[in-house]
């Protein structure tokens, strides 16, 4: 028995995607995910994607971590699913999709995927920092000059720190290059790494650059690209119309024989 699989990058975080319509893809083999993944001896991914059939909407999306565990929302994997359902004939430029935290709704524009995120209710101020959740957990801490930083370092440092136990969370550092624009650096939780980007990370970055005073839309650099995010900040500290949006694509498909795997 062979998997076919497809492989996606928004801004350089990538995917290997398996349309699971009609088979059962055995996800819940951690050893088999983790393999696929790996960067030297599988087809290499942050992530692996599930794309289902769901009753109820467009499709459902299934995200599991590089370490094979399976993973809370994820942005960009959000960004490439759409992409994937749109070229697989699943939906047009529209979809309504179920993720890990919920209904999502997404469009295509050319080049570019706009993803809609849930509402952001509180963001925690811990010291200078912040923590909040974006469909899944991120620390974010603005630094002077991100590109000299060790992110793998100060990242697992914060990353595993008492304070999030066992649940962990992923940890952002963020520089403001502009009035409108930040330069975002991740270490990502299950990938346990620097990631190029990272789609719930970037959002919840500039979500604090609002709350820091900078105006919707935020542009955001990354290792791999660009996104941007918009939002509206309720008057009584919250987030709502959190739109992430940038650009999600194929590299390659291909079969991986699965006694090898
Ligand atoms: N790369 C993802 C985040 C995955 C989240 C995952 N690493 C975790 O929280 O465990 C994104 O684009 O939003």
């Amino acid at each position: 028995m062979a998997i076919s699989f497809y492989k996606y990058q928004g801004t350089g975080n990538d995917f290997v995607m398996v349309d699971n319509r009609k088979h059962n893809f055995p996800a819940d083999d951690e050893a088999l995910v983790k393999s696929l993944c790996d960067r030297r001896t599988g087809v290499g991914a942050d992530g692996l994607i599930l794309l289902q059939n769901h009753p109820d909407y467009d499709f459902e999306m299934v995200y599991y971590n590089a370490d094979g565990r399976v993973g809370s929302m994820c942005g960009n994997g959000a960004r490439c699913t759409v992409r994937f359902a749109r070229q697989l004939g699943v939906i047009e430029d529209v979809a309504c999709f179920l993720a890990a935290d919920g209904e999502h709704q997404a469009s295509v524009e050319r080049d570019l995927i706009q993803l809609k995120m849930h509402d952001v209710k509180e963001v925690e101020q811990i010291g200078e920092d912040f923590y909040l959740n974006t469909g899944s957990p991120h620390y974010v801490r603005f630094v002077e000059d991100v590109e000299l930083l060790d992110v793998y370092e100060e990242g697992r440092a914060i990353r595993y720190n008492e304070r999030f136990n066992e649940v962990g969370t992923n940890v952002n550092f963020v520089q403001r290059l502009s009035d409108n624009e930040i330069f975002v650096r991740t270490y990502e939780r299950g990938v346990e790494d620097e990631t190029l980007s990272c789609g719930t990370g970037v959002t919840a970055a500039a979500l604090v650059a609002g709350m820091k005073g900078m105006q919707s839309p935020v542009k955001v650099k990354v290792l791999g690209g660009e996104l941007q995010v918009a939002f509206e900040q309720h008057e009584t500290g919250g987030f709502k119309h959190i739109y992430l949006m940038g650009p999600a694509r194929q590299v390659f498909s291909g079969t991986v024989p699965l006694q090898q795997v």
